[in-house]
């Protein structure tokens, strides 16, 4: 089954670009740089990689962004990322970003923007990887400073498809964003948010009530609300899993579990991603691994995951075809 993993189309709906750093590249940033790490080799800084929840991940997370000032920086970032999709068959991809932990400390978000954008049209080129950018608000910053900031990404909106909602979900409702999303929808954004990771099942229902989302990211604790995921099914709204990441922020204690497959099985339109790849061991091909290894699955089964994404995706309906086409193609191989 691992060659079939390895070499099936995929398509990434959940990944924090900065969660993409690994620590090999952050010494090199460091040193070009001139930071002092409180590490002395990636593999002492990886072994720190231990979490308790989702709080101790991101004060890490955070730190190590730090590390990130250059458009050639996250030119590099993106770059060693779109390599990874490569290895992993990943024919698509829309990476988040995370402004205002770059522009709190003083990078500008021109800066960050352009490096991205950069590397993905060199993907596209290259590698033939599409992509398309996500911009996402720090649910533990204020409202004003989302305003802010969609100040900025509204003038990249050429290279912006849509705004998202991440860091800690705990005290912070997307209720207190729902201003901002509305402003970003009626300026052209679509919209996502992280909800019913940490947070509680009426978090997914605000996320989709309030903010009007095109996909939850994560949402599995939807499963504590019966009547939500009836209507997750009806709606087909997307779930955008993460399971490596749950089982590294303890939001389930071992994958078997994890209630990704039988959400599959119920009808929800689940899809499996990496969120931060540097953090949580692994990218795409791994966290297809580690689900089927701990919930054996059909070929067709591991493929209805990619269809999922691609239904998701946020790309046209012609692309959309051709990619479910190269699906079908390669179960029928
Ligand atoms: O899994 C996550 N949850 C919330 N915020 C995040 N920022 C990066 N990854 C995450
Ligand atoms: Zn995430």
């Amino acid at each position: 089954m691992y060659e079939f993993i390895q070499d099936l189309p995929k398509v990434e709906l959940h990944l924090h670009i900065e969660g993409s750093l690994e620590p090999e590249l952050l010494f090199e940033l460091a040193k070009r740089n001139q930071i002092d790490l409180p590490f002395e080799s990636p593999e002492l800084l990886r072994k720190a990689y231990d979490f308790q929840d989702l709080q101790s991940f991101l004060d890490i997370y955070y730190q190590g962004a730090n590390a990130l000032r250059t458009d050639q920086d996250f030119y590099d970032l993106t770059w060693a990322y779109l390599q990874r999709c490569k290895a992993d068959n990943v024919i698509h991809t829309e990476i988040f970003f995370d402004p205002q932990t770059h522009t709190e400390r003083g990078v500008s978000f021109d800066t960050v923007i352009n490096g991205i954008y950069r590397a993905m049209q060199d993907g596209e080129r290259e590698f033939g990887i599409t992509s398309q950018i996500i911009a996402c608000f720090l649910r533990h910053l204020t409202e004003d400073s989302a305003f802010e900031t969609f100040t900025s990404i509204n003038t990249h909106k050429d290279k912006i498809i849509g705004v998202g909602l991440d860091s800690s979900e705990r005290d912070h409702p997307p209720e207190k964003f729902a201003r901002v999303f509305q402003h970003a929808k009626q300026a052209g954004f679509l919209t996502v948010a992280h909800a019913g990771e940490e947070g509680s099942a009426q978090n997914i229902v605000d996320a989709i009530d309030m903010l009007s989302v095109s996909r939850v990211d994560h949402g599995v604790r939807c499963v504590e609300d019966q009547a939500l995921v009836k209507s997750l099914i009806n709606s087909q709204m997307p779930l955008t899993v993460c399971p490596l990441s749950n089982i590294k922020l303890r939001v389930f204690d071992e994958m078997h579990q994890h209630n990704i497959v039988e959400l599959l099985r119920q009808g929800v339109a689940v899809t499996i991603n990496s969120d931060d790849p540097a953090y949580f061991g692994g990218y795409m091909t791994d966290n297809f691994v580690a689900v089927s290894e701990a919930h054996p699955m059909t070929k067709q089964e591991l493929a209805q995951f990619t269809l999922n994404a691609i239904n998701a995706s946020f790309i046209n309906e012609t692309l959309k075809a051709n990619y479910r086409a190269k699906v079908l193609a390669y179960l029928e191989r």
